[in-house]
């Protein structure tokens, strides 16, 4: 870690129709470090993430990456300066296998578009760097099974190893366990644990245990605001985060009261 800040949010507020969302956040994700967004429902994390990645502009405030001012730009411009989002299971192509998502993803990051696949060399680096996501994410032997009938863990690792293919500067996972079994929470943890390696990731998660296990840093928000910041040892046990959780129905209160 370098300790500077790569991802620097001041002042950041978003309103739906008059009412404020995410109000005056400031955040700073440190170079290297996994960050992680908590709350209760409604706090705020969705929006904020779909700010951070450009799905959403904001009605105030800045974000800079890397120094440079990266305010309101669209997604595919934030894609572009390195900030990378894990896509949703919807965004997979059923018919292609998990080698041919890699691909597709490598070739549209190159920039080359088809002429791409005229080069024999560019052709062989993009297969290497293919088969080594395919690893990475641990679907080495699953390479060339086609997205519909991979299993649910397995789409969100495509997923993760598509974003990953952007070779981004900061990697947002939205909810990265959701919806998923223990043994695959346990492997999304273990996958976390290997891709952040040299990278830095921003990831709203619900499940407290999770977060406990892979950040640096949690941000704690309420109600569209930064309530607290620490690590997760300081942030669980801080008296204005249980209460915010005891407040409210949310999943998790246990885990951050306990
Ligand atoms: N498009 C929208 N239009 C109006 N209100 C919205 C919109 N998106 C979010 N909100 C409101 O903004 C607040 C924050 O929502 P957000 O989804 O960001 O919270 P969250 O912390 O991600 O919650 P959850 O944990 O339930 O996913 C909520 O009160 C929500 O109803």
């Amino acid at each position: 870690m370098t300790g500077q800040p790569l991802l620097s949010v001041r002042g950041l507020t978003r309103d739906f129709r008059g009412f404020r969302a995410v109000d005056g956040v400031d955040l700073d994700v440190t170079a290297g470090s996994v960050h992680a967004l908590v709350g209760p429902n409604g706090a705020g994390k969705t929006t904020l993430f779909n700010l951070l990645t450009g799905f959403l502009r904001p009605s105030g405030g800045r974000i800079a990456l890397d120094g440079r001012d990266v305010t309101g730009l669209p997604p595919e411009r934030m894609a572009q300066l390195g900030v990378a989002r894990s896509f949703q299971i919807t965004s997979l192509f059923p018919r292609l296998s998990a080698r041919e998502h890699l691909e597709l993803a490598l070739q549209s990051g190159s920039g080359l578009g088809w002429r791409f696949w005229r080069s024999a060399k560019l052709l062989r680096r993009y297969r290497n760097r293919t088969e080594e996501l395919l690893e990475l994410v641990g679907l080495g032997a699953h390479a060339d099974t086609t997205a519909d009938v991979l299993a649910y863990g397995r789409k969100r690792a495509l997923e993760l190893a598509i974003a990953l293919a952007l070779e981004p500067k900061v990697l947002l996972l939205d909810e990265p366990t959701a919806g998923m079994g223990l043994e695959d929470v346990d492997r999304t943890v273990d996958l976390i644990g290997r891709v952040r390696d040299g990278r830095t990731v921003v990831l709203v998660e619900h499940n407290m245990s999770v977060v406990g296990r892979v950040a640096d840093r949690v941000t704690v928000l309420r109600a569209g605001r930064v309530l607290v910041e620490g690590t997760y040892q300081e942030v669980r046990v801080d008296e204005r985060v249980i209460s915010a959780y005891l407040g409210t129905a949310a999943t998790g209160v246990d885990d951050v009261a306990r």
